[in-house]
């Protein structure tokens, strides 16, 4: 037997009993949790004599004496707290020490908390885990939350032993490497949701702008020219102008970026050169900028289904149809008006339909079933279909407003016509990507190959990511 093996037998044969250093929020939810798998917990506290509040069947005792107990110790407390960690170093040599403090601010400190614990330990195994998990979390059985437990560690068996512990607690362990890593998981707590800021001020932007441009057009317009109060309109024919708009211009820009990229890797003629920053951060939340697409398209399918019941509409049809009669004539049926409706109609819902399918596959546990080929036909051919479909519907119930210029001064378009530039030049540009000369010299550049007389520029570094088109 080798010393390693001796080694982890020596760890293994101790792991019935954990440690865990401080008798707070998280080191009650996790005593409470390793009992119920099965381990003897001991907590390490100041106040070994007050064990009210601790699970049933965990023993309490001072720091030192709980610690010879076990071989893995988990510190359940504040980094601010450590200092008093130095002075146990002769008990905890040997030990896993594991470090599962956050810090209230990124980049508080210069050294991440687990590089300061072994610091302050210079002889134990420290490993950084389980502070992506709350306390709340393992109390609840990590059903309703976050289940990953994110791990980093110099030494492979301490983290083999921490990984042990979070399977036996029925929670995902994933390795990302040395304690070097460790500041950039004690950043992630504290991040709000940041693939979503870029999307939802674009959202926010795009909303904000359409809003104001209809409400200034039909509105304020109406108003002062025609002295016609439309305000009412603001409830439901604004929202509903503006949520598909906002929604088209959205999926358009999902593909904006693949598209910017594309004609970068065909001027550059090599794939070994960076994107600039703002690109490549464009391209990371695409996802997240198609989700919110999908969201507006949605809220304009919902308004689109309560049309009918509005009083407005009643209104108006009631009048149309009394004139009518007053005036002994008949609802003539055209033609050119069935076809137009029946297409914006049909081409709508197809567009929607493709729309949700990209939504749907864009979930990890449908795109996980899918293989990268079936994946890139999805979202590239099939959201360049939904793109190309949507923008046809726009079109299509806005082309007479986009010819009849005469109610509105030609600095006043129709904000459908607005709506559809961004779409438009994304089609296009698309549209020459795919060309087969093009498309032939875009994969070869994938492929590795460079343009002779470009070659060897830029070599230093690769695109942070694979492109979908
Ligand atoms: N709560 C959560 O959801 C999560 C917490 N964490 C991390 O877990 C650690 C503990 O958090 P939490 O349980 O919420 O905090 P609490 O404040 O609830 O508990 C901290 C514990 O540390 C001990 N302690 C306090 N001061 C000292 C001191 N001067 N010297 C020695 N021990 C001290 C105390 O235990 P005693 O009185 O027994 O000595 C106290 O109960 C923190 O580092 C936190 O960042 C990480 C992820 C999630
Ligand atoms: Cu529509």
């Amino acid at each position: 037997m080798n010393s390693e093996t001796m080694a982890m037998t020596a760890l293994n044969s101790k792991l019935d009993t954990v440690c865990i250093f401080g008798t707070g929020d998280f080191g009650r939810s996790l005593g409470l949790r390793l009992l119920e798998a099965g381990y003897d917990v001991v907590y390490g506290s100041r106040n070994p004599k007050n064990s009210a509040l601790l699970p049933k069947g965990a023993k309490v005792m001072p720091h030192e004496e709980a610690s010879r107990s076990a071989r893995v110790i988990f510190v359940a407390i504040h980094r601010e707290n450590y200092d008093f960690l130095a002075s146990l170093s002769p008990a905890l040599g040997g030990k896993v020490l594991v470090d599962i403090s956050n810090n209230l601010n990124k980049h508080q400190y210069t050294k991440s908390n687990a590089e300061y614990l072994s610091m302050l330990v210079p002889g134990a195994l420290v490993v950084k885990a389980f502070n992506t998990i709350s306390a709340w979390s393992l109390q609840s059985g990590g059903l309703d939350a976050n289940r990953q437990v994110l791990i980093c560690g110099n030494h492979v068996d301490a983290k083999q032993v921490v990984v042990d512990i979070a399977h036996s607690l029925c929670l995902n362990a994933v390795d990302r490497g040395s304690l070097r890593v460790a500041s950039e998981l004690e950043d992630l707590p504290l991040q709000l949701f940041p693939l979503w800021r870029l999307p939802l001020r674009i959202s926010a932007g795009l909303l904000g702008a359409f809003f104001l441009y209809v409400l200034i057009r039909d509105v304020v317009y109406a108003r002062v020219v025609d002295n016609k109060d439309n305000s009412f309109r603001i409830m439901v024919s604004l929202a509903n102008k503006v949520f598909p708009m906002v929604a088209l211009v959205m999926l358009a820009l999902c593909y904006l970026p693949g598209i910017i990229a594309a004609f970068l890797q065909l001027n550059n003629g090599t794939k070994y050169r960076r994107f600039p920053d703002w690109l490549d951060h464009w391209m990371l939340c695409r996802k997240q900028l198609g989700l919110l697409a999908l969201a507006f398209a949605f809220l304009h399918v919902m308004y689109t289904l309560v049309i009918p019941i509005r009083y407005f509409v009643f209104y108006k049809r009631a009048n149309m149809y009394i004139s009518l009669v007053k005036e002994n004539k008949t609802y003539e049926f055209e033609e050119k008006w069935a076809w137009r409706s029946d297409a914006y109609l049909s081409m709508g819902m197809l567009g929607f339909a493709l729309f949700v399918l990209l939504g749907l596959t864009s979930l990890p546990s449908v795109s996980n079933s899918l293989n990268w080929r079936e994946f890139r036909f999805i979202q590239s051919k099939l959201g360049y279909l939904s793109l190309l479909l949507c923008t046809a519907h726009v079109f299509l119930y806005g082309w007479d407003k986009f010819l009849h210029m005469s109610a509105y001064k030609w600095w006043m378009p129709s904000s459908y016509m607005l709506s559809l530039v961004v779409p438009c030049i994304v089609l296009v540009l698309k549209t020459v990507l795919i060309m087969p000369c093009v498309d032939r010299t875009i994969t070869r550049i994938r492929q590795g190959w460079e343009r002779p007389f470009k070659a060897g520029m830029g070599k230093d570094s690769k695109n942070s990511q694979p492109l979908i088109l």
